[in-house]
């Protein structure tokens, strides 16, 4: 019987804590994946007394790791991270990602450019020739959001403010606004990203570029790790 969404996520997930040795600086990304991940470390550390140290991208991660068991501190009280395992929303063939549907983006790249190594786990549904289905996550400061938006508007890019469920805004844990753009495909991702970055008021956004060379994918035929070729 095929494996659902979960399912592949799952498998990536237990695969992926495999990475994890003894005496590491664990960056521990945040979403439905990585509950997975944290389930999976965990385990390792209770049957086989696996010492670790994790460092959570968000209150959600942290909360599940240290009821767990999982020794963590924050990213401010560790010299460095020695790996990192995320989900991610999309990545293509060039191992570029979008990052940001749980709106934890910005805590994510923190540690993620803290880190020596990072993998992505992620469902084989997520793999895209062009990134850009995913709408792009951006994280704006709420003061001159609106400003932020229009400029969006006028280039083109398509923002929508992301609503909860009570249609007030997501706000992020640093309590900015989360500002996605629905652009169909990015066909230049650097580009983008440095237009993005530059824009005052914008903290920052769901492209990750250049950060991650292993990703541990859930297929049908049980996890698969690609290695991307660039140094
Ligand atoms: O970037 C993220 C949170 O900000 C997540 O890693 C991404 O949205 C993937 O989530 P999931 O594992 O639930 O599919």
């Amino acid at each position: 019987m095929a494996m659902d969404q979960n399912e592949l996520k799952k498998t990536a997930a237990i695969k992926a804590a495999e990475f994890v040795e003894d005496g590491m600086i664990v960056g521990l990304g945040t979403g439905s994946t990585v509950t997975f991940l944290v389930e999976a470390i965990a385990k390792r550390v209770q049957e086989e007394g696996l010492h670790i140290t994790g460092v959570a991208t968000s209150k959600r991660t942290g909360k599940q790791a240290k009821s767990l068991g999982i020794p963590m501190k924050t990213i401010d009280e560790v010299p460095h991270v020695d790996l990192t395992i995320d989900g991610a929303d999309e990545v293509d063939k060039n191992f570029q990602g979008i990052k940001g549907g749980g709106a934890a983006h910005a805590f994510e790249k923190v540690v993620a450019t803290s880190s020596t190594k990072n993998i992505w786990i992620v469902d084989e549904t997520k793999l895209v020739d062009t990134l850009g289905k995913f709408p792009l996550p951006l994280e704006v400061i709420p003061y001159g959001s609106t400003k932020v938006f229009d400029r969006l508007q006028n280039e083109g890019l398509n923002p929508k403010f992301r609503l909860n469920d009570d249609g007030e805004r997501v706000k992020t844990h640093s309590d900015n606004y989360v500002i996605d753009l629905y652009m169909g495909h990015i066909d230049h991702p650097h580009l983008l990203a440095n237009w993005l970055i530059s824009q005052v008021g914008l903290l920052e956004h769901g492209l990750f570029l250049d950060i991650v060379n292993t990703v541990v994918v859930g297929t049908q035929d049980g996890p698969k790790i690609l290695e991307a070729k660039r140094a």
